[in-house]
């Protein structure tokens, strides 16, 4: 199987099962346009039902994925220090609020027995496990125990700072503030030179 039908493959998982139900959105969004005070059958908004029904199924994709399956590109590599991909944007939608938490994610880990996977799939990982209702911590511990299911390193470390629209035009309205989170699995978990090793790295110093 090549890379492409590999990732292809993840793409589809569960896809029959789990099927998004594009016209039960329409008519949830009719509604809600009705409930606001719109009139949804106005000429603007005649096609948005439509729209955004399109707009969740790109949205929240990462429902019927597994991040885990990317982790099966594995290379056999002798190569025991540290693999780290920073500045890994991502978009996602805060579970609360069903409006946008966006930011960087960096992804480190320390490949044990040459188990060295594709640099593209701890990115595709991050974007997978976005795309879904999600919590920013949630993000960051999945990636990072799926990296240790799959690859059992040495150790694994994900950091994700992001900004939460629900913070930013709404609620508290503290537009700038961000968030950050980290998972630290394995070495790093007890070891403060390898994590600052990654934080180091992570700010360019
Ligand atoms: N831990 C965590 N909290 C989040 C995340 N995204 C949004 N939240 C928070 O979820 C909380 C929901 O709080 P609630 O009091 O139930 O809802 P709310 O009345 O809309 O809260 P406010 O945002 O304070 O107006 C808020 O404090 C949000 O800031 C996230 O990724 N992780
Ligand atoms: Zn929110």
């Amino acid at each position: 199987m090549d890379q492409n039908s590999k990732d292809q493959s993840v793409m589809t998982v569960n896809e029959e099962k789990n099927k998004v139900n594009r016209p039960q959105i329409e008519a949830a969004i009719r509604m809600l346009l009705e409930a606001v005070g719109e009139d949804p059958n106005r000429e603007g908004l005649l096609d948005t039902p439509k729209r955004v029904a399109k707009m969740y199924e790109e949205l929240f994709e990462g429902l019927h994925k597994d991040p885990r399956e990317y982790f099966k590109t594995v290379f056999n590599e002798d190569h025991e220090e540290l693999v780290f991909v920073k500045d890994i944007p991502f978009y996602s939608m805060c579970e609360h609020h069903l409006i946008p938490f966006f930011g960087k994610a960096h992804v480190a880990y320390l490949p044990k027995e040459g188990r060295v996977t594709g640099l593209s799939k701890l990115a595709r990982a991050v974007e997978t496990t976005a795309r879904k209702p999600q919590l920013q911590e949630r993000i960051t511990s999945t990636v990072a125990d799926s990296i240790m299911e799959m690859l059992s390193p040495h150790g694994a470390m994900v950091i994700v700072e992001a900004e939460h629209m629900c913070m930013t035009m709404r609620g508290v309205k503290k537009p700038g503030a961000m968030t950050i989170t980290t998972a630290a699995r394995g070495v790093f978990e007890n070891d403060a030179i390898r994590r600052n090793e990654v934080l180091a790295l992570m700010k360019n110093i």
